[in-house]
């Protein structure tokens, strides 16, 4: 479970917020407050008033995997292979142990055949799910994802939800510009100038939206 009590960060105001689903994605215009939503959740970022707890706990207690909008940023080391052991290893796991976490990781994601690569040499999407693949890698309760399918072909994107799904994580906060992506969420969170408009099961936030752009074109081509 999620809960944010009276949280107060930049521009984002949420006074009371309970979320109990798996798979929870945040959408909103640029500039809503997604992302820094995203950075306190995951105790990047400490709010100026107010708390969150996830699973009972600061997110600073939480084992978190996340993956930000520009992996460029984010990634530390020159080869593949050691962005995805980076977290095994900071946790004192095995040699062994890490290099099992690192294959099974790197299979899950579908990107064996770069573990040797340099990642200088790798384009925006595999670095993307470089990124994906690392922060799997120590089994995460919760998974955080910050518009990670941007820089991502269709395939791509349909290949790294499929693997966010089959994450044994509590939960996943996934923030997308995909709306089509969104509605397959357990649980919508639409923010707009920094506090939760809409929020609940697609059906019910979607419903709130249907006359805008954030209505997902697959819903519209159906109807
Ligand atoms: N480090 C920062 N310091 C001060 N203001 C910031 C900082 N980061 C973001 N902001 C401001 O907070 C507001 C919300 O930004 P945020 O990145 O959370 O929005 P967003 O909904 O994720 O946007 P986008 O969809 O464009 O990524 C913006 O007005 C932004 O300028």
């Amino acid at each position: 479970m999620i809960q944010i009590t009276n949280l107060r960060h930049r521009l984002i105001e949420i006074p009371d917020l309970t979320v109990d689903a798996r798979h929870i994605a945040v959408i909103g215009p640029n500039g809503s407050g997604k992302t820094t939503l995203l950075s306190v959740c995951s105790g990047i970022e400490e709010p100026r008033a107010g708390t969150v707890r996830i699973l009972g706990r600061p997110p600073s207690a939480v084992r978190i995997g996340w993956v930000g909008e520009f992996p460029d940023r984010t990634l530390l080391f020159s080869r593949v292979y050691d962005e995805i052991a980076a977290t095994p290893r900071f946790r004192n796991r095995s040699c062994p142990e890490t290099d099992e976490r690192v294959r099974a990781a790197a299979a899950l994601v579908g990107i064996s055949h770069l573990r040797d690569a340099k990642v200088s040499t790798l384009s925006g999407g595999e670095k993307a799910l470089v990124a994906l693949a690392a922060a799997g890698a120590d089994d995460p309760e919760v998974l955080i994802l910050d518009e990670a399918d941007s820089h991502l072909d269709a395939g791509t994107a349909d290949r790294v939800q499929r693997v966010v799904r089959k994450s044994a994580a509590a939960h996943v906060l996934w923030c997308t510009q995909s709306m089509d992506t969104a509605a397959c969420a357990d649980y919508v969170i639409f923010m707009e100038g920094g506090v939760v408009r809409y929020h609940g099961t697609p059906d019910k936030v979607f419903a709130g939206l249907e006359e805008t752009c954030f209505y997902p074109t697959m819903w519209r081509i159906r109807r």
